[in-house]
Order: structure tokens, then sequence, then C-alpha cells
């Protein structure tokens, strides 16, 4: 029998790498909701829309088609903006910077959360973002709210973004974060916060591994639960 996963947290505490090994274990589908909202981001920022004007958002987001890609030789899920991959554009600062400003706005969350649910018609499927458990799939089967140390938070993304760009500070890798989960658990839209049902996953001292092996053990008794609830 298969469920839904519904994964939340903090920004750069390892929910889309708990993700993605979860749905290649269970052979489920894996969406990453934070790109969606990036790769929008993203095209806003290229046609200079302002983010203060609802006609022009409105405008745009009739413009904006999103889908998703596993790539045939990395098996890595990527992300297509009218047919362009932006699964390295939606990394760079100039986008995390505008994110969540733009993730806060009513119309681009409707957007993308009308289509999320759709990919969640078939069950099968382990999606993370910051609404998933609260708004997206408020009955998932398994919800899990991660978080971890923020300073450790900081190292782990500043670790990744030094490897493609040497110029990025500490300090700024450090702010960008602080901003985002400020703006993400403030917003009056969906605010990030953790569902009442959904487990605590505080990964600050826990490997890949560790993580990866206490999912796989919820997951387990969520799928009990379920067939308790619903017998056949
Ligand atoms: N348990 C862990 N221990 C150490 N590093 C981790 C762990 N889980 C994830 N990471 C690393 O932390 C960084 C952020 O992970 P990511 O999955 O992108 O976070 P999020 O999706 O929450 O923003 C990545 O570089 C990832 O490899
Ligand atoms: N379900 C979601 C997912 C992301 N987001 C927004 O999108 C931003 C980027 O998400 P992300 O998951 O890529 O961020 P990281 O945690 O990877 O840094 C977040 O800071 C939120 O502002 C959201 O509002 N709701």
């Amino acid at each position: 029998m298969k469920i839904i996963i519904a994964i939340d947290g903090f920004s750069s505490c390892g929910k889309s790498t708990l993700a993605k090994e979860l749905a290649e274990q269970l052979h489920y589908t894996f969406i990453d909701t934070g790109a969606m909202y990036r790769a929008i981001t993203l095209y806003l920022i290229r046609e200079n829309v302002s983010l203060k004007n609802v006609e022009e958002i409105n405008e745009a987001l009739k413009n904006i088609h999103l889908h998703f890609e596993t790539h045939p030789e990395t098996g890595k899920s990527e992300i297509y903006l009218n047919d362009e991959n932006v699964s390295r554009h939606i990394r760079d600062m100039i986008v995390a910077d505008k994110v969540s400003e733009v993730a806060a706005i009513k119309e681009v969350r409707t957007f993308a959360v009308a289509q999320q649910q759709k990919m969640g018609k078939r069950k099968g499927l382990v999606m993370d973002g910051r609404d998933i458990g609260t708004v997206v799939f408020p009955d998932a089967e398994l919800k899990i709210f991660m978080t971890a140390d923020p300073e450790i938070r900081v190292k782990r993304r500043f670790q990744e973004m030094y490897a493609i760009n040497p110029d990025i500070t500490l300090d700024e890798v450090r702010h960008n974060l602080e901003l985002r989960d400020y703006i993400d658990s403030n917003r009056e839209e969906s605010p990030l916060r953790r569902a009442d049902d959904a487990r605590l996953l505080d990964n600050s001292e826990m490997t890949r591994e560790a993580q990866l092996k206490l999912a796989l053990q919820w997951v387990a008794e969520a799928k009990v639960a379920n067939e308790e609830k619903t017998p056949a």
C-alpha cells in the first residue's frame, strides 16, 4: 500500500536529501516544492515583474509552466520552466534573496499548491516544503517536521554553495537563511509551522544514514496505522 509522505521544516536542514533518499528506497515520486517557488521567482526576476502588482503577477503566472524530469544518467529530479532546465539557476543567491517574498504572495501559493495537489492524486509520493503537512496534504499518512541547529544549517548550505561559487561568504548564507526562516514562519499565507501530528526530526547530530533509517521506520509504522484505519 502506498502513502503520501509530507516533509516540512526550516531552510537547509536536509529535507530534500531525506525526501530524495526515501523516494529512491520506496520507489516513490519525489517532489521538491521549494524548486517550484524558486523557478517562479526566477521567471518574475527575469521578466522584471513588480511583486507589489497583483495584476502583473497573475499575468506572469499564466505564462509559467513547470514540470519535473528525471535525468536519465544521474537519476536526479530536475525542474523545467517553460521547457528550460533551470535546476542550476534556481540555486543562485539572486533567487534565494527573493524567493521568500514571492512565496508569501497568495496568488503564487494558490498556483503552486493546485499543481502539487494534482501530483498527489496517485499515492506513492514524497513531497518536501514548508506547508505540505499543514495545507497541501493535511491528510498525509506520514508527516515529518525537520530541523537542525541554525549554525549547522548555515555551514551545510555554505559548503554546498561554495563548491559552485567560491566568492560566497558564510555571512551572506547566514543572512539569507535567517531572513527566509523569518519570512516563511511569519507570513500570513500558510506560514511554516509544525503540523500537530508531524513527527519531529532534529538531525543536528544525525548522519544521513541514521535519518533515513529512522524515517523508514516511521514509514513502516504509518503504513500499519493506516491499514488498521482502513481494513481491506
Ligand atoms: N544528516 C545530515 N548531516 C549532514 N549534512 C546533511 C544531512 N542531511 C542533509 N545534509 C546536507 O545539508 C545540505 C542541505 O540539505 P538539503 O536537503 O538541500 O536541505 P533542505 O531541502 O532542507 O533545504 C546539503 O548539502 C545536504 O547534503
Ligand atoms: N512548500 C513550500 C516550499 C518552499 N517555499 C518557499 O520557497 C523557498 C525555497 O525553498 P527551498 O526548499 O528550496 O529552500 P531550502 O530549504 O532548500 O533553502 C522557501 O524559503 C520558502 O519561502 C514555500 O513557501 N513553501
